[in-house]
């Protein structure tokens, strides 16, 4: 018998119980630390979880990630790492004392990476690492356009696995795969899923999507939501929205 079953048990049962507000990272897609934090404002404490993405990260530097901290938020860093191993776990050690939660890097710079980056997240107050599948930006043309021949559902499932064989903890992956990775994973692994369109809202240049109850009926962990919720008129009463379609579909899967 597998020894580590009724751990990984625990902790899908501690998932299912968990907040809706544990359940949804806003991504401040701002040019500024000025912006970022005027539109946390506006949403008036409904949400718990920030993403800092590459826009931000750049303009602001971690500055913005310890006053976003001390006001009591997480901070999901969404650097999406892609180099050499050394360098990778370089830049992850860096990210340590920042007081980020979660990082991405790309599944797609490969197993001795992934190692690297898994190693040097073992030191005290590292973030928990995600492996970003394939972008949900991305459609089958886009994806076999870079010589990947395989369909984005197949390439995920590869990269995903690959992940978890490296240990890391979690994944970032399109709606359309969540259902079939939470198959085939284990128990346990964190599904973060971006491509999170409410009924009506403009699609951008996102290509696999899913509504936020059918990403997590499917089997996600935690939405990413953006523009749905940046670009609203009413930025609170949309999250709002959002974080009551996550609890009413939560409260079912
Ligand atoms: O790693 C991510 O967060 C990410 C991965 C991915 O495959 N697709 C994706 O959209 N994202 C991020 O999720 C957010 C989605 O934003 P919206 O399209 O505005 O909701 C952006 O900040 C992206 O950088």
């Amino acid at each position: 018998m597998e020894i580590a079953a009724p751990q990984r048990l625990d902790q899908a049962v501690a998932e299912a119980r968990t907040d809706a507000k544990d359940r949804l990272a806003v991504a401040l897609d701002f040019p500024s630390a000025v912006s970022a934090l005027a539109f946390v404002y506006r949403l008036e404490g409904r949400c718990r979880w920030f993403k800092v993405g590459m826009e931000l990260f750049y303009a602001a530097g971690s500055g913005l990630i310890h006053d976003l901290r001390e006001k009591g938020f997480e901070v999901f860093l969404d650097l999406k790492l892609h180099d050499i191993p050394n360098t990778v776990a370089g830049a992850v050690q860096s990210v340590t004392s920042t007081g980020a939660s979660l990082l991405t890097l790309h599944a797609s710079g490969g197993e001795r990476m992934m190692l690297a980056a898994v190693e040097a997240a073992q030191a005290p107050g590292s973030p928990r690492l995600l492996a970003v599948t394939v972008l949900t930006s991305m459609d089958g043309a886009d994806l076999n356009g870079t010589g990947v021949a395989s369909s984005p559902r197949d390439q995920a499932v590869r990269l995903a696995l690959l992940a978890q064989r490296c240990g890391v903890a979690g994944m970032v992956c399109s709606p359309e795969e969540v259902e079939i990775l939470r198959r085939k994973l284990d128990v346990g692994n964190l599904l973060v899923v971006p491509g999170i369109r409410p009924v009506g809202a403009a699609i951008g240049d996102q290509r696999r999507i899913a509504t936020p109850g059918s990403a997590i009926r499917d089997g996600a962990s935690m939405l990413v939501v953006g523009r749905p919720i940046t670009q609203a008129a009413d930025p609170a009463q949309a999250a709002a929205a959002i974080l009551a379609e996550i609890e009413a579909a939560g409260s079912i899967s």
